[in-house]
């Protein structure tokens, strides 16, 4: 084969550049949020000039991020006066329905971890503590509990789809975080209340959470470990949602247990969470998360849905079913009817 010919046969290297350059796109988007650009343009197109003297940020390097913004579709730019676009109006403006710019201060501050994929690989441990988030550093827990807010009001509305907890009239929500989930199946149903089990420093935020969703009368955040707690019984209905992919196989076994004994014969158990395909290797999207869950949680990782509906229909649940949610959402939930 010639040289030319050889050329010609490879693979095109352009998903090998793109992959290796995704950080800076990212980046860009993550510190233009942590900037306060957003909020700033949707008050009014500026120059680069403009925006760098209200930042208080460089203007050359400034006008290089807004470049980089509008290139992205993050910003307009209409003769040098830079504005948000229509994904950003939609999403990264603070006090809009669709705000994700809380979930994106999460992602930011986990940043720093992905740079320790390596040795997070050589010896399974995470390279940052979960507590650090979970309530040791206060201003990244309300990134963490906000950020999971922001993200469950837009599955939420996908979830509530998915779960009828008609007639039921107590949620358990284990690892609830903020319990929107929790507020939102309440305001679908007027006769159900939830108890949400987070760690003290999380149900903190989350119950501020409650309160401005108008439902704190009827969910209730009860500080504490779900390895260790009591977790209260005769429960209609138990949600454990984005907790499996930080625990292991085993353990993930052992809270489906806990689950049926808080439950009454008859009682719903909904799985939620990211999950594989069987044999963990699609889709993209999860086999990325459980990297994400290795780099942040002691014994994190993802799990594949056909394995919780097996550990479910072996812990004694009927009618167990797995379902995504609907495209372009990662999430699946398994539910299934305690016997
Ligand atoms: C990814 S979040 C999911 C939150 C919420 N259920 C959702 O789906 O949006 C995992 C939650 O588990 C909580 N968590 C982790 N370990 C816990 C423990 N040992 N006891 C109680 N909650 C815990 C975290 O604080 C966090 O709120």
């Amino acid at each position: 084969m010639s040289e030319a010919e050889r050329v010609a046969a490879s693979p095109d290297p352009a998903p090998l550049l793109a992959l290796s350059t995704a950080h800076w796109g990212a980046q860009t988007l993550l510190t233009a949020n942590r900037l306060g650009l957003f909020a700033l343009l949707d008050e009014g197109p500026r120059t680069a000039e403009s925006v760098a003297a209200a930042l208080g940020t460089d203007a050359r390097a400034t006008h290089l991020l807004l470049n980089a913004c509008a290139a992205l579709g993050l910003l307009g730019n209409r003769g040098g006066l830079f504005g948000v676009s229509p994904l950003a109006e939609a999403y990264l403006v603070p006090g809009r329905p669709g705000y994700l710019g809380d979930a994106l201060r999460y992602n930011d501050d986990l940043y720093a971890a992905w740079g320790h994929l390596a040795e997070a690989v050589r010896t399974g441990r995470p390279a940052v503590p979960a507590a650090r988030y979970t309530g040791d550093d206060s201003a990244q827990t309300r990134h963490f509990v906000y950020g999971m807010h922001n993200r469950a009001l837009g599955i939420g509305r996908a979830l509530v789809g998915l779960v009828d907890l008609s007639g039921r009239q107590r949620l358990l929500d284990i690892g609830g975080g903020p319990g929107t989930y929790s507020a939102l199946f309440a305001q679908q149903h007027p006769d159900l209340s939830a108890t949400v089990v987070d760690l003290p420093g999380v149900a903190a935020v989350g119950a501020e959470i409650i309160a401005e969703m108008g439902v704190a009368e009827r969910v209730r955040h009860v500080p504490g470990d779900y390895r260790v707690a009591d977790l209260p019984g005769a429960q209609d209905a138990v949600l454990i949602s984005g907790v499996f992919h930080r625990e292991t196989a085993a353990y993930c076994r052992d809270l489906i247990e806990r689950a049926r004994e808080a439950l009454v014969p008859g009682g719903l158990l909904v799985i939620s969470d990211v999950f594989t395909d069987a044999g963990g290797a699609e889709p993209p999207f999860a086999t990325l998360f459980g990297l994400n869950m290795l780099l942040t949680a002691d014994d994190g990782g993802v799990h594949a849905d056909a394995d919780v509906a097996a550990w479910m229909t072996d812990a004694g649940f009927r009618d167990v079913q797995g379902q995504p949610f609907p495209t372009p959402l990662p999430h699946r939930i398994v539910q299934g009817v305690r016997g």
